[in-house]
């Protein structure tokens, strides 16, 4: 490896893909081996580690490859994933290392352990609303993030977020359900991503967040879970491992 870790950028051209590229041109010791599309099949044994920020269905794919390849390390960054895309990424997890985000901020890995403590603190009568925006060209929701963070508010309830999970609101049958977690998506313009988490009792209101201003903050943060994750044992790591939040 001669202390130089070549990076696979799949989604190149997209707009994580292009931020990612962007921090790399400034990083000494990382150099971009090869970029991947949908109509270049990755030459994988390229790699020390692959970044990707692409859809749910291609990162899939990319990590059935390493499950049967056995390598190169990955860094995933996409979100949407159906459950049995997340057992493909499990699967590539036993054999290479992986880290798996929903959003690779300092700022949002903090106020996971914000929202998962005041959950843990606050009575079941605060009711817990999870509020996101994104531009208008992103495909999934909730968001990753806003998903990370009902995980974290379930957890501090001592629950999985599957059992507080509110349906989508609409029409007649709306009414809240005690205790539930709830999203909201909004779609508009440009917005890089504004999430808040939201506990309401009946007397006040509490209302952490997170504004992304820039998407180069992602990148930095997929860049830096790069470096860390080559050369770590197979298994599935996320920011958290990567910013040490899980040592204390
Ligand atoms: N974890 C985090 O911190 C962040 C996560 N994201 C997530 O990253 C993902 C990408 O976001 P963004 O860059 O904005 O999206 P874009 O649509 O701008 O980019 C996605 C890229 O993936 C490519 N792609 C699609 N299908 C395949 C495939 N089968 N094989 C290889 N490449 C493929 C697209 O190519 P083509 O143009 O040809 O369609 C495109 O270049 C999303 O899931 C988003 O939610 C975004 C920001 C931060
Ligand atoms: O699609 C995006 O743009 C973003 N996606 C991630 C998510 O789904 O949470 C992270 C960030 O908010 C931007």
């Amino acid at each position: 490896m001669n202390g130089i870790i070549h990076i696979g950028l799949a989604g190149a051209r997209g707009r994580m893909g292009r931020a990612v590229s962007t921090v790399l041109d400034e990083r000494e010791g990382m150099v971009v081996a090869c970029r991947f599309d949908r109509e270049t099949a990755p030459d994988l044994s390229r790699c020390d580690v692959v970044i990707d920020f692409t859809t749910a269905e291609a990162s899939a794919a990319l990590a059935a490859r390493v499950a049967e390849e056995g390598a190169p390390a990955l860094v995933v960054g996409s979100t949407g994933f159906s459950p049995e895309q997340r057992a493909v990424i499990a699967r590539a997890a036993e054999v290479a290392p992986v880290v798996l985000s929903g959003n690779f901020s300092l700022g949002v890995n903090m106020l996971i352990g914000l929202v998962e403590q005041a959950a843990r603190r606050l009575s079941s009568d605060w009711d817990i609303e999870i509020l996101e925006t994104h531009h208008r060209r992103k495909l999934d929701a909730p968001s990753g993030t806003a998903l990370m963070l009902g995980e974290a508010a379930a957890e501090g309830r001592g629950k999985a977020l599957s059992d507080l999970r509110a349906a989508p609101r609409h029409g007649a049958e709306a009414l809240r359900e005690p205790g539930s977690i709830g999203f909201a998506s909004l779609r508009a313009g440009g917005v890089v991503g504004e999430h808040s988490v939201i506990f309401a009792s009946e007397d006040e209101v509490l209302t952490l967040g997170h504004s992304a201003r820039d998407r180069s903050l992602f990148a930095k943060g997929a860049v830096a879970a790069a470096a860390w994750v080559v050369g770590r044992p197979p298994g599935l790591y996320d920011m958290q491992d990567v910013l040490g939040f899980r040592q204390a």
